[in-house]
C-alpha cells in the first residue's frame, strides 16, 4: 500500500483514490461521504438510489478488510435531491497496526472527490444509564485516547465544534428525541476493562469505541463539516451489571436498523 511508504504524500494518495471513484462510478464528484460502522450496514439503503458499487480494493490506498462483516465496497447513491452520496463500507481501524494515514485514507479521499460533509457512523459501549442497546446518539465531541494523530509535522489544526452544532441541530430536528455524548476511541482491540470505562466516565466520556476520532481530525484538517453517530449496541464494561448476552447485542442492533437508516436517510436529504 503506497501509504505504507513514509515518502508518499498522503494526499496524493487521495487524488489519486478520487481519480479511481470518478472514472469506476462515472459521478465525478460527490457532495457527501457516510463511513458505516457496525450496525448501520443497511443504512445506506434508504438514500437514494445506488448508481455504482464498486471494491474498495480497486481503489488506490484501500485494502482488504480486516474486520468480516465490514464490507469492503464503496458505493455511490443519488438522493432524491440529486445529491451525490459516498459510502464507505470499507473502514480500517487503529487497531489493525497499519497506523493512522490508512484510518483517514477514506476521509481524506471522500474530501478529494469534493465531499464537504462527513458523516461518521459506528458501534459503540454506552456509558450512560439512561441509554440501551440499539439506541442511535449524536456525538457531540471526542477524547482521543490512540495516543496518535492522523496530522504529521506541525499541522496545528483547530478542533473547536469539531461535531458540527449546526449539522447536530439538524438532526435533532429530524428526531427531537436523540440524545448525545462525548465519544472516547481506545485504541483496542480489546474492550475496556470496567476501571477504564469509569476512568472514561470520570473525565467526561458517554461512549467507548475504537473508531472515529483519527477520521474526524483528518475531516476537519480537510476542511469538511461533521457529523457523527453511534449506535450504543451495548453497555460499556462494568456499567450494565446484568451479564451482557451477544445475542441481545445483536438482537438490539437488528431492532434499531429500521429507525437509524430512516433517521440517516432524512439526515443526509436535509
Ligand atoms: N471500545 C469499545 N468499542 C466497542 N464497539 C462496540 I459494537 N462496543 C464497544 C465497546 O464496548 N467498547
Amino acid at each position: 500500500n503506497p501509504l505504507d511508504d513514509p515518502n508518499t504524500d498522503p494526499f496524493e494518495v487521495a487524488a489519486a483514490a478520487a481519480a479511481d471513484i470518478a472514472r469506476l462510478t462515472g459521478a465525478e464528484s460527490h457532495d457527501i461521504a457516510l463511513t458505516l460502522g457496525s450496525g448501520w450496514g443497511k443504512a445506506a439503503d434508504l438514500i437514494g438510489e445506488t448508481t455504482a458499487t464498486i471494491p474498495a480494493t480497486e481503489v488506490t490506498g484501500f485494502s482488504k478488510p480486516a474486520l468480516e462483516g465490514h464490507v469492503g465496497t464503496l458505493r455511490s447513491i443519488l438522493t432524491p435531491e440529486g445529491r451525490r452520496v459516498l459510502v464507505i463500507g470499507a473502514r480500517t481501524h487503529f487497531y489493525e497496526g497499519h497506523g493512522p494515514r490508512r484510518v483517514v485514507h477514506s476521509v481524506r479521499t471522500a474530501a478529494a472527490t469534493g465531499a464537504k460533509t462527513m458523516v461518521l457512523t459506528n458501534g459503540a459501549g454506552g456509558i450512560r444509564h439512561t441509554w440501551k442497546p440499539g439506541q442511535p446518539v449524536l456525538i457531540s465531541d471526542h477524547i482521543n485516547l490512540t495516543g496518535a494523530s492522523p496530522l504529521e509535522g506541525a499541522t496545528f489544526v483547530d478542533l473547536t465544534d469539531l461535531y458540527s452544532m449546526r449539522l447536530r441541530d439538524l438532526a435533532r430536528r429530524i428526531d427531537p428525541t436523540l440524545d448525545e455524548g462525548v465519544y472516547c476511541q481506545f485504541r483496542g482491540p480489546q474492550y475496556e476493562t470496567p476501571a477504564e470505562v469509569q476512568m472514561a466516565k470520570t473525565f467526561g466520556g458517554h461512549i467507548v469505541g475504537m473508531s472515529t476520532a483519527l477520521e474526524a481530525i483528518a475531516a476537519r484538517q480537510a476542511g469538511m463539516e461533521v457529523l457523527g453517530f453511534s449506535l450504543i449496541t451495548n453497555m460499556a464494561a462494568g456499567i450494565q451489571t446484568t451479564p451482557l448476552s451477544h445475542a441481545e447485542v445483536i438482537e438490539a442492533g437488528r431492532e434499531a436498523e429500521p429507525v437509524i437508516s430512516d433517521l440517516l436517510a432524512r439526515v443526509v436529504a436535509a
